[in-house]
């Protein structure tokens, strides 16, 4: 990708007049990207939130309200770009809000990613060295999106919020999720526009399985599809040839028509997902995930315990590596595929709330090592008893730098020594960002 050449004069620009209470715009120069994926800038009225900005990028901006330690600000103009801007490549970049980096060169969003955690674990009283080089999957990868779906009089339009609002952006295109994907949208918007019980609308979520694409409906108000929009559910699968299609009210998914298990394959083994659990983003991201978390494993590590495992994409792969595994998770669904998966062997599942009931200390003392990957929410409870265990190797996969900070500290002030975090971005063009950290206990 290249990066868009310096502008050698600034363009000439003027000053708005101020209207009815909102400030007068001011020029401000854009330092780093925060962890929100908003550019930095110092200006005379102190610290400034730009979204939309690049580091280095001369802007011209209106500061609106407080935000932190500074202020939110709305980008009326680049000035002269940063050398890192580069030219958005999806032509929805302007109005989209669903990607909030793309016209930042791909290095930069790697080394912002590696900061946001580095910021993150510094405010735990980490290093920044202990943070490694990010590593990144490309566009194109992304096998679950979930697309809103808004139903206006006469017209249906299918996409992502618009940036700063709640309006639909109508989506054709879409670069970070992958082409069978993104080749159903004309269909999935005439089949938005035929099932009237949608309503307003609601969000499409849209897996690519093994077996096709399982489609999970998501209505914004509780009422079933009539027998005739069943039966178009049921035609569009065979149509499009797809695995599954499911109706979700009160958060429980009734299928509509099942043509096939919608089947993933984790360290060899196929599993049949249940449907809504859980499930990495991308194939590419959970490959990098698997690869850490297995290097992380010492040789001659037995025991395993992998907790918060969903379906099993850790655990499976250790197994496949001759490590007998405990994968405990909170919901049934995904521990019951993991069974049926499996028949039990080498793998051992429990279903268990992690948060109310974490691994106490003595269950956790016969493993060689432990792996945990929580929601955002992180894990606090099982860290803490963590900390107070024997296990030599623990392996801390996570989605959110903070509470991932918080957890490591508790397990280093519990005698771990924390080896190394390692950045991982598969949420390309966002400035989410994931992480994979290793503690080893010191033997005495
Ligand atoms: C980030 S996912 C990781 C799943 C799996 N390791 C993977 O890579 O596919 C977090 C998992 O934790 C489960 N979970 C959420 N809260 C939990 C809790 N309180 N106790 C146990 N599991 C929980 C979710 O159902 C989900 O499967």
């Amino acid at each position: 990708m290249s990066r868009r050449p310096r502008l050698t004069q600034p363009r000439h620009t003027h000053h708005r007049r101020q209207q009815s209470g909102r400030a007068e715009p001011i020029e401000a120069l854009v330092s780093e990207i925060g962890a929100r994926g908003d550019g930095i800038a110092q200006s005379d009225q102190g610290l400034l939130f730009v979204p939309g900005t690049a580091p280095g990028d001369r802007v011209l901006v209106r500061p609106g309200p407080r935000r932190g330690e500074g202020r939110a600000a709305e980008l009326l103009e680049v000035l002269e770009p940063g050398p890192d801007r580069v030219d958005p490549p999806c032509p929805h970049a302007k109005s989209c809000g669903g990607c909030s980096l793309q016209h930042i060169h791909p290095d930069t969003i790697a080394g912002t990613k590696r900061s946001i955690l580095a910021d993150a674990l510094a405010h735990r009283g980490f290093d920044a060295d202990i943070v490694t080089e990010t590593r990144s999957v490309g566009p194109g990868t992304r096998r679950r999106l979930r697309v809103a779906v808004r139903r206006l009089g006469g017209r249906t339009v299918l996409g992502f919020n618009e940036r700063a609002s709640g309006n639909l952006v109508d989506i054709s295109v879409c670069p970070i999720a992958r082409p069978e994907l993104v080749s159903l949208f004309p269909a999935l918007r005439k089949l938005a526009a035929s099932l009237n019980s949608l309503g307003k609308g609601g969000d499409f979520q849209l897996t690519l399985t093994e077996t096709g694409v399982d489609l999970l409906i998501v209505p914004m108000r509780d009422v079933d599809p009539d027998l005739g929009e069943r039966r178009r559910m049921v035609d569009f699968a065979e149509d499009h040839d797809l695995a599954r299609i499911a109706w979700e009210i009160d958060a429980i998914p009734e299928p509509i028509v099942a043509r096939r298990d919608a089947v993933m394959r984790f360290g060899g083994v196929p599993v049949a997902l249940p449907m809504g659990a859980f499930l990495q983003p991308s194939a590419e991201g959970e490959a990098i995930l698997v690869e850490l978390v297995r290097a992380a494993i010492p040789g001659g590590a037995d025991a395993v315990a992998d907790l918060y495992s969903g379906c099993g994409s850790l655990s499976l792969p250790l197994v496949a590596d001759g490590r007998n595994v405990l994968a405990v998770e909170g919901e049934s669904a995904p521990v019951g595929a993991l069974r049926a998966a499996t028949g039990g062997m080498r793998v051992q599942t429990e279903c268990r709330d992690l948060a109310r009931a974490p691994l106490t200390v003595r269950e956790l003392d016969r493993f060689d090592a432990v792996v945990f990957d929580p929601p955002r929410a992180g894990a606090a409870a099982q860290a803490e008893e963590l900390a107070h265990s024997k296990v030599p190797r623990v392996i801390a996969v996570s989605c959110n730098p903070s509470t991932l900070a918080r957890d490591l500290r508790l397990l280093v002030d519990g005698g771990y020594v924390l080896d190394r975090v390692v950045p991982v971005d598969q949420f390309t063009w966002s400035a989410h960002v994931e992480a994979v950290a290793v503690l080893s206990r010191p033997t005495e």
